[in-house]
């Protein structure tokens, strides 16, 4: 960036690594703006959560209290440093502050979310909005989507309901259809509401070869007699099944696929190390050409049972919104980037209250495609005036558009958030510039050299190097080419504090001869919970992060620590039923309302009909009844206080806490209150020293160091979800089919092969980004601690193994208890 530019706040985009300070080149421009005086009410800078804008705004105030005090001549330089105005002076600074205070209700730093309700309300009729509406939580949405669910079920004749679910289940009938039905709208219902109607029937199956044709090919078939008895089996099976139209029972054959690759390649077609019988190439395309419109015949119908069932829950689920006048963030975010890409841009700005002139975007790489929509007309009007300043060399501008975010952070892929979005904002805001930052004010120089050491020889590994790059069906090419791409692009960090001494150990955990999955994994907890027993015991005053992939590896190590006596406390909390007391007051209620339901009162009998031998469930149901169910809650809650643990009595009160809130609920029932208590994650309050997470909560957040327990499982999750058809992130998809396995997807045309090979490249690469999030969190100190495994094992798909392959170590990796790596200063405590 040169002076001129910077002074007149040209748009501008960041990419910044980790630990390099988005937030503080964030504040820097908002102070900026606000130097400038303008207005607060012009400014919008928006973060991924509420707990960062709050982090903003208190870094604002603290930052401008500092430097306004005159004797505080270092707060001062270092503000005329971060903002670049080297004449600021304390009276400026205090002037800013006490107007700020008075505004700081004009003044908007809040999440993508927040904005988007905010600015829903300006355009209730455009979008359709119910009468005082409210936002439904995560919770209230599961109930609606079961309830929009039920509906879908109770409309469909039992005929109906037999093909549809053949349909979605890919010829077999499954059990439960409302299970069935969920997983399709988990998986669906997002991507389709932002795909055009006719996008689920893009996938179109080849017509069948004709049916002359098709009993020609079976007698060719039969024709040949070669000598390897199992190709003539083999030929013998594809007569049959061509004379049968069985195409289904050789959809999945070996021959099959090999016909594939020998048309792809310009090759002959293989069985085996056997050579085929001249004379049949015409016969197999043909059997091949039907097997094809079998399969995608099959997909096509899955698609259109998956749009029928989409469209009727989309019915459903505004219905039942819009009668309980609640809209999800989601629901707003749609809305408005329907109504946003079609509306005139100056007639949206004139609706607007208070137009936007300083726009300023955090986390970007988080930012979904919808939200860019909306977002998008925001950015280009203060980008045209930006440019103009800059023209026009103003040192004050009028307007101005800032992001910063980090492509390697990428890892809310599942919320629609892309990587991409980055490009899209270089395409489509004129004059951005760019810049680079990676230089970690977080993290020591033995840490980075690890993270550059890690992330640019990912390539080691041979997952990087396997598939065919000229196969567009072969998903091991797209997944190596995620690899190749993130190491190569990756840049070279940089440590600011290059005398802060860091340390980096991998080992492995004990060996369990013999000993299953869950075995191995609770083995590497107890001996991770044993090193950060020993890392907190020494590290005094330090914080640890215990990072995991899954909730339940959190749940596990909490009990392992306190089981050791380590002070530790969980991020984002878990339901209250982590503890027995709770777990018997919610028997006791379900008890009331099933009496006849022996689990529960075999629950309670052993705890609150013994303490107060006066309850009974139809007690309990009067109680609910005459005062409500935070009363009985309270009530029930305080026969069972006084014998519990401190930390069962601190869950009670919560539970309390709880239902006290639920009745406000506009239908309170006893029974959705029960599963609110299973669902809702609370958090312990006091922050402990030990802090343990998933890596996905560790956004954001530094700890002294970071303990890494859990990096043995696959690297991506196999995909039960549906594919988009995506040209371009700004555009709806063109087309969406449900997934099918690779094994599958030479069948498809190269256009869908792209676009599945596409997901599995954006999963592995959010893998990847899991990863680094995940050890650019430590500070001083990096604790990995895998599970010891064959060396074949070592060629897997995990953050393990890549980790191995990257440091380059030699040490054997079969070896329990052993140290695989290590660097830096062990005596960093
Ligand atoms: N210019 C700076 N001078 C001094 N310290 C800084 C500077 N920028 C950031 N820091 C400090 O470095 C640490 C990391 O900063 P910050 O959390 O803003 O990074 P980040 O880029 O948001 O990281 P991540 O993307 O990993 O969450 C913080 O402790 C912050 O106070």
């Amino acid at each position: 960036m040169n002076q001129t530019t910077e002074n007149a706040l040209a748009p501008t985009l960041v990419r910044a690594s980790a630990g390099t300070g988005k937030t503080y080149q964030l504040t820097a421009r908002l102070l900026r703006i606000l130097l400038q005086d303008s207005p607060p009410e012009t400014i919008l800078a928006t973060t991924f959560t509420r707990k960062a804008a709050g982090e903003i705004l208190t870094r604002l105030l603290e930052v401008l209290a500092e430097a306004g005090d005159d004797t505080n001549a270092d707060a001062l330089e270092a503000l005329r440093a971060q903002v670049g105005l080297e004449g600021l002076q304390h009276r400026r600074c205090r002037q800013l502050l006490h107007k700020l205070v008075r505004n700081l209700h004009r003044l908007k730093i809040c999440t993508l979310d927040s904005l988007f309700t905010q600015l829903a309300r300006s355009f209730p009729f455009e979008l359709s909005l119910p009468p005082a509406w409210r936002l439904t939580d995560e919770i209230e949405e599961t109930w609606i989507k079961e309830r929009a669910i039920n509906q879908v079920v109770s409309i469909l004749n039992p005929g109906e309901m037999t093909t549809m679910l053949t349909m979605l289940g890919k010829g077999e009938i499954k059990r439960s259809i409302q299970r069935e039905l969920i997983q399709v709208v988990d998986a669906a219902y997002s991507i389709h509401r932002r795909s055009s109607d006719d996008a689920w029937s893009k996938m179109v199956a080849p017509k069948q070869p004709d049916a002359k044709e098709l009993t020609r090919v079976a007698g060719e078939l039969r024709l040949p007699k070669p000598k390897q008895k199992t190709v003539a089996a083999k030929l013998q099976a594809f007569a049959d099944a061509t004379q049968a139209r069985d195409f289904g029972s050789i959809i999945g054959d070996t021959l099959i696929k090999n016909i594939a690759k020998a048309r792809r390649t310009g090759s002959e077609v293989k069985f085996g190390r056997s050579k085929l019988p001249d004379g049949i190439d015409d016969a197999l395309d043909i059997v091949y050409a039907a097997v094809r419109t079998e399969l995608v015949g099959l997909l096509q119908a899955q698609n259109e049972a998956t749009s029928q069932i989409l469209h009727a829950y989309d019915y459903h689920v505004n219905q039942l919104k819009q009668s309980a006048r609640v809209l999800s963030f989601e629901d707003v975010a749609v809305r408005l980037g329907k109504l946003f890409s079609s509306i005139d841009q100056q007639a949206l700005m004139n609706r607007m209250d208070g137009a936007i002139d300083h726009l300023l975007l955090d986390e970007f790489q988080d930012t979904s495609p919808s939200q860019w929509q909306v977002l998008r007309p925001l950015a280009q009007r203060t980008c045209a005036a930006s440019a103009l300043n800059n023209e026009l060399n103003l040192e004050k501008a009028p307007r101005s558009f800032f992001c910063v975010g980090d492509t390697k952070q990428a890892i809310y892929g599942w919320r629609g958030g892309v990587a991409e979005i980055f490009d899209a904002v270089t395409q489509q805001i004129d004059g951005i510039e760019t810049a680079n930052q990676d230089e970690s004010f977080r993290s020591s120089p033995d840490l980075i050299e690890f993270v550059n050491l890690i992330f640019k020889r990912l390539d080691r590994h041979p997952m990087a190097s396997q598939g065919d790059p000229k196969d567009p069906s072969d998903k091991s090419a797209h997944e190596a080419m995620a690899v190749r791409r993130f190491a190569k692009n990756f840049p070279e960090h940089k440590a600011n504090k290059k005398s802060l001494k860091g340390y980096v150990r991998i080992q492995t955990c004990r060996k369990i001869e013999e000993g299953d999955k869950n075995a191995n994994d609770d083995a590497c907890f107890e001996d991770a919970a044993n090193l950060i027993a020993e890392i907190a015991g020494k590290a005094k005053g330090k914080t640890i992060g215990v990072l995991t992939r899954t909730n339940f590896a959190v749940v596990r190590l909490i009990f392992m620590l306190e089981s050791r006596g380590v002070n530790v406390s969980q991020e984002g909390g878990n339901p209250l039923t982590d503890s027995p007391a709770v777990e018997s007051i919610l028997s006791a209620l379900m008890m009331s309302e099933h009496p006849g339901d022996g689990r529960w009162n075999f629950a309670i009998s052993q705890t609150l009909l013994a303490l107060d031998p006066s309850l009974s469930p139809d007690s309990i149901r009067r109680r609910v009844e005459q005062v409500g169910i935070a009363e009985t809650v309270e009530s029930l809650c305080a026969v069972l206080v006084p014998m519990c643990s401190p930390r069962d009595a601190l869950r009670l009160k919560q539970l309390t806490r709880l239902a006290i809130a639920y009745e406000n609920h506009p239908q309170p029932r006893l029974r959705d209150f029960v599963r609110l208590v299973q669902e809702k994650r609370v958090e312990r309050p006091q922050q402990a020293p030990v802090r343990v997470m998933t890596v996905h909560q560790a956004k954001g957040l530094e700890f002294d160091a970071v303990v890494l327990p859990q990096l043995d499982g696959a690297l991506t999750q196999s995909s039960g979800n549906c594919v988009a058809d995506e040209r371009s992130i700004s555009e709806p998809p063109t087309g969406i089919s449900r997934y099918i396995g690779q094994d599958f997807w030479h069948f498809l045309t190269p256009r869908w092969q792209h676009a599945f090979g596409s997901q599995g490249d954006s999963a592995m690469t959010e893998a990847l980004c899991l990863l680094y999030v995940a050890i650019t969190r430590a500070k001083q100190g990096l604790y990995i601690m895998i599970q010891p495994s064959r060396k074949t094992e070592f060629e897997n798909k995990t953050a393990a193994s890549l980790l191995y392959h990257a440091t380059g170590c030699d040490t054997d990796p079969t070896q329990g208890e052993s140290v695989l790596f290590e660097s830096g200063h062990s005596d960093w405590l």
